[in-house]
């Protein structure tokens, strides 16, 4: 991608990290660049399972672009919502009823609060890895070199070595998740961009919203993937549920790093020996308040024909009795659990756990929570 030749498009100016003094997440930082040496590989492969086993998340920095170009790719991000009229994101909408979410996702359509009925207020446009599957709108289309070769770094240079060291640190075959995640074979692997989460001039949110969802923007939930990949954006609001005290702690922002989490497909493939960890998102820090979140993911899934079975032949799960599921389980296929719990998300009534402050709802058989 020679930067003489880029086409032109707004910059989009991110704002300063937040000042206040917040109780923020301890998590690891996985210097990415060490995957290139076998020891170096060992020493990351203790650290992911250490950050995975610990806290659910981690940042991963030295992933081998450059902070223009991920610069670069919050100005695409901006521009997917900027400069597309409303009419041509309609003609693009996502269709969650077939149990999609690529394409334009408009704001009120999730019920992000039950008691109420109060809706979310955030726009996404989402890409599959195979960007080529679907038609784009008109302003990114001079843009989509760039977003493909985005996609390929998410893919190659950061999902695929993660993925190797996840496998060796079950004493897994190299390529065991790789495999399940190949560039050719059909998934709702995405990219994922996110915007604006409020508060926003043409969805503004009103005190009276605010208290019915106490600041919560995205109530505490799993994702639904194997790995999430978020690029790191100064505006905060993402909180994660640490486990050991049961406490919501801010993720702070680190400069062209990655925050990465573990989700459900993860937590099949391990027996639950890496549990999908519970984040959520609340309104900013009181100096970031009226500031646009605009977030980059790659949420990444497996492919769609495998069976989301505990990987019952790694060592460490034998040790630890985790690689059987109890006689009578429900084993989703992940053609099944992705459409379920997308076209699901947001839309059902959701049950009242025996947990306090806990819902429920029931996705291809399986629970699924989300936590207030
Ligand atoms: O906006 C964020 O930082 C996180 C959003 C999130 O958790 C999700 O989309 O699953
Ligand atoms: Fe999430």
């Amino acid at each position: 991608m020679p930067s003489l030749t880029l086409p032109e498009i707004p910059h989009y100016v991110a704002d300063p990290p937040t000042q206040e003094s917040l109780d923020f997440a301890d998590l690891a930082v996985i210097d990415l660049s060490k995957s290139c040496t076998p020891e170096g590989r060992v020493a990351l492969t203790r650290e992911v399972h250490d950050a995975l086993r610990i806290q659910g998340f981690f940042y991963v920095v030295n992933h081998g672009w450059s902070k223009a170009q991920v610069d670069r790719i919050f100005d695409v991000a901006d521009h997917s919502f900027t400069s597309v009229e409303l009419e041509e994101k309609r003609k693009l909408a996502f269709q969650p009823e077939q149990g999609s979410y690529l394409g334009y996702k408009l704001p009120r359509y999730w019920e992000i609060e039950s008691k109420h009925g109060t809706l979310d207020q955030v726009e996404h446009y989402s890409i599959n890895k195979d960007m080529h599957q679907r038609a784009h709108p008109e302003p990114l289309q001079p843009l989509l070199p760039e977003i493909e070769a985005f996609i390929a770094h998410n893919q190659n240079n950061i999902l695929l070595p993660l993925l190797r060291l996840l496998a060796a640190s079950l004493e897994l075959p190299e390529n065991t998740f790789a495999d399940m995640h190949k560039m050719e074979d059909y998934s709702e692997s995405a990219t994922l961009l996110e915007y604006p989460n409020l508060p926003s001039p043409s969805y503004p949110r009103s005190e009276d919203e605010e208290q019915k969802t106490k600041n919560v923007r995205l109530k505490g939930h799993t994702d639904y993937g194997s790995l999430t990949l978020l690029w790191s954006q100064p505006v905060g609001g993402l909180q994660v549920l640490s486990s050991h005290d049961g406490k919501w702690r801010w993720v702070r922002h680190i400069d062209n790093a990655l925050v990465i989490n573990g989700g459900d497909a993860l937590n099949f493939f391990s027996g639950g020996y890496y549990t999908s960890t519970i984040h959520r998102v609340v309104q900013p820090p009181a100096d970031q308040r009226e500031r646009v979140r605009l977030g980059v993911f790659f949420f990444c899934m497996p492919s769609d024909g495998i069976r989301l079975a505990p990987l019952g032949e790694s060592p460490v799960l034998r040790r630890e009795g985790l690689n059987k599921l109890p006689e009578g389980a429900v084993i989703p296929l992940v053609e099944d659990w992705r459409k379920g719990r997308s076209s699901q998300y947001g839309r059902v009534t959701l049950k009242q756990s025996m947990e306090d402050g806990v819902e429920e709802d029931v996705v291809a058989g399986v629970v699924v929570r989300q936590y207030n």
